[in-house]
């Protein structure tokens, strides 16, 4: 079954200039799957992911999560849509401050209403399942770039959304926190079976996944499924980033 399916999806943006975002995107994310979006820079990567995650409508072309075409929803349908069928983490982690890290990951069920018992259930297995048992009072300024990551993690997962849509997860973590935390995507993947659609610049952090997408200049190029041996997807990973070029540095 398909989580996700986007079906010839375009985005212009208007201005003085007309500018062609993405053009014609059409594939399928399917139940299970952990597929990461590369490409060169400027090349419609987090379009692709804020048109998925409904932060910017599409110009034309569907998104379906679960079958359902989130523009197509009511602005309270749409905020419930978002918090049940979706997860979000980005780079920056986007965590409340004057939160503690407990406090921002129940914070979804709070806005919910959940039942407190529920609240708790929900809130044990997921900081078993990341190991963020240790610093559920502290600060988000008292915790690592990892730890902030899983925190995050912990609060796009505390619904158990079908599909959870990341931004650069591991861009701002040492190479050890980001491999830690990509290890915790493969568990989330397997043992929750959440779906995950990953924009990255780092091959070794999309290595991770079952199958890569690559886009160049707004158009969907290639994809390449992982098979059995990690390091040859590896390779051809860096294979496919220095066929589309780019600067060293997106590579
Ligand atoms: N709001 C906007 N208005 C106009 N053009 C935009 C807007 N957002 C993005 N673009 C343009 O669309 C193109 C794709 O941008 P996007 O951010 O999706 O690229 P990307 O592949 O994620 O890049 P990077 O890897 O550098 O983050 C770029 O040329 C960008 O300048």
């Amino acid at each position: 079954m398909n989580v996700l399916e986007v079906k010839n999806l375009s985005k212009i943006y208007l201005g003085k200039i007309n500018y062609t975002g993405l053009e014609n995107i059409d594939f399928n994310l399917k139940e299970g799957e952990f597929v990461g979006v590369m490409g060169p820079s400027g090349s419609g990567k987090t379009t692709l992911l804020n048109c998925v995650s409904t932060i910017d409508e599409p110009s034309t072309g569907e998104v379906l999560v679960n079958g359902k075409n989130p523009y197509k929803l009511k602005e309270e349908e749409l905020s419930k849509f978002r918090r049940k069928e979706l997860g979000f983490v980005f780079q920056d982690f986007n965590l409340v401050h004057t939160l503690t890290v407990k406090e921002n990951i129940i914070l979804p069920l709070v806005l919910d209403s959940i039942d407190l018992k529920v609240m708790e259930e929900r809130l044990n297995k997921i900081i078993n399942l990341l190991g963020i048992e240790k610093i559920l009072n502290k600060r988000t300024f008292e915790i690592s770039g990892g730890q902030a990551q899983r925190v995050a993690l912990a609060r796009a997962l505390i619904h158990n959304p079908p599909l959870l849509l990341a931004d650069e997860p591991t861009g701002n973590l040492d190479t050890k926190a980001a491999k830690d935390v990509m290890k915790i995507f493969t568990t989330i993947n397997e043992e929750l079976t959440t779906s995950i659609l990953m924009v990255t610049h780092n091959p070794y952090i999309a290595s991770f996944c079952s199958r890569v997408i690559f886009i160049k200049d707004g158009n969907l190029y290639n994809e390449i499924h992982r098979g059995d041996n990690k390091t040859v997807f590896y390779k051809k990973i860096i294979d496919m980033l220095s066929f589309l070029g780019g600067d060293v540095d997106d590579i």
